[in-house]
């Protein structure tokens, strides 16, 4: 059995008799990284929502970190335990198979990045989900080629099986361009102050303008259960590769640049002078895409509906395979109960439920988490739990006796 490193608490005072945080505020565990103690808590308002606070052992001062990402909603008490000493899993009570698993990441690449940017504390949420949770889908392409004609005809077709994940960007919105469905039409001094805090996924100057994949946009997406789509320039495709969020990306190329150049005009929707500035950025854009294997897959938009069926087809959509599936719950048949306990065995997770009516089979749940993915800014998948029918077992072992 590994050490358990974090658990239900009172109240901090009798866990830190220093005097510098004497309040209970209830529902609390605390969890030692290093020379550092995280303590995730419910308020003492009775709403149980969750908060950080780190206290720092050297220094002997408590802080509130930044912490990113969309944390749990409403709980009703938690078990917390360490992993790999840069995530604490966090198991919250009384609460739906698909929302109880919870990773708080103290130390992983991500919020070492984001320390060193934001140059404060950082912690970052990431929901669990089970091992095949379908990837989110980023297409790029230049400026006209039809990747928001691919992408609606795609939702509407899959309505609810994709999700659009709705950038920000300080560009004028469009006529019949809605704010918050098609972009989060913004400020430029605001956008660079949330950039800065941490808010954001990816964010880039496109065609003079800032555009940028907030943490939340991807979040609220897969939340809904959906597969997440993002339509964004070639600089945020890398970035995005560059982070920790696992996603397929696809370059769609036009048939020629003259091609290009029609559609762009045709559209009728930017000034001459900026038609120009967007086609001498397609050429770099096209030659980014082709050669720098950035990209899984390219698919040459000529015919609309040819590419469009090509699309469907890299993305298991064309009845070859099931992908439409878009439950992410990897516990589906697992109820958690009410009280729990857990404890640490190599790379699995014991979970003890302590309040288990009699004649109830199973009170023991193994939560795998060998083979844990992705993280913040995303979800972390990989997770599976089964449970032990132990009141089945204990018979089994009665009749071989
Ligand atoms: N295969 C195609 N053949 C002809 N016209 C097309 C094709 N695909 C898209 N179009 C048209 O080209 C224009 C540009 O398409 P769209 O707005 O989808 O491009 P985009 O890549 O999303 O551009 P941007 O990056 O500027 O948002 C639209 O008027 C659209 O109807
Ligand atoms: N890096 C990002 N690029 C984005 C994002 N949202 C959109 N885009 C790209 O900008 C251009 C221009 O878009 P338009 O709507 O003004 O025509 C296009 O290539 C988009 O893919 C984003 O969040 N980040």
């Amino acid at each position: 059995m590994g050490e358990i490193q974090g658990d239900f608490i009172d109240g901090l005072q009798e866990i830190f008799p220093v005097g510098l945080d004497t309040k209970s505020r209830g529902y609390e565990s605390s969890t030692v990284v290093g020379d550092k103690i995280y303590v995730i808590g419910g308020s003492d308002d009775g709403t149980f929502s969750i908060g950080v606070r780190i206290f720092n052992k050297s220094t002997g001062k408590w802080g509130v970190p930044t912490a990113l990402g969309t944390k749990p909603a409403q709980c009703k008490g938690h078990s917390a335990v360490l992993l790999n000493s840069d995530r604490i899993l966090i198991l919250k009570r009384d609460s739906t198979p698909d929302d109880c698993t919870w990773f708080l990441e103290v130390d992983t690449p991500f919020v070492r990045e984001k320390k060193k940017i934001l140059e404060t504390e950082v912690v970052a949420w990431s929901k669990g989900v089970k091992a095949h949770a379908p990837k989110p889908i980023v297409i790029s392409g230049p400026s006209g080629v039809g990747k928001g004609t691919l992408i609606s005809k795609l939702m509407k077709e899959f309505p609810s099986t994709f999700g659009f994940s709705v950038s920000h960007t300080t560009r004028a919105p469009r006529e019949k361009e809605k704010d918050g469905v098609h972009y989060h039409f913004t400020e430029r001094s605001l956008m660079e102050k949330e950039i800065r805090d941490g808010k954001f996924l990816e964010s880039a100057s496109v065609h003079g303008n800032l555009y940028g994949t907030s943490i939340e946009a991807v979040e609220v997406v897969s939340d809904a259960g959906k597969r997440c789509i993002l339509d964004i320039d070639v600089q945020g495709a890398r970035s995005v590769r560059a982070s920790s969020l696992e996603a397929i990306f696809i370059f769609i190329c036009p048939p020629s640049f003259e091609e290009l150049e029609k559609r762009l005009r045709a559209r009728g929707t930017e000034t001459e002078e900026q038609v120009q500035k967007r086609l001498r950025n397609a050429k770099s854009e096209l030659e980014e895409g082709k050669s720098s294997g950035l990209f899984d897959h390219i698919l040459v938009n000529d015919d609309l509906d040819k590419c469009y069926e090509s699309l469907k087809k890299l993305l298991g959509l064309d009845g070859s395979t099931d992908s439409t599936t878009t439950d992410e719950s990897f516990v589906k048949n697992v109820e958690l109960p009410n009280g729990h306990s857990i404890s640490e065995t190599n790379q699995n997770i014991l979970i003890h439920c302590a309040t288990t009516d009699l004649g109830k089979a199973n009170e023991l749940f193994v939560l795998d988490v060998s083979s844990l993915k992705g993280g913040a800014p995303g979800r972390t998948r990989g997770l599976n739990m089964y449970a032990i029918d132990t009141f089945a077992d204990a018979l089994e072992e009665q009749e071989e006796d």
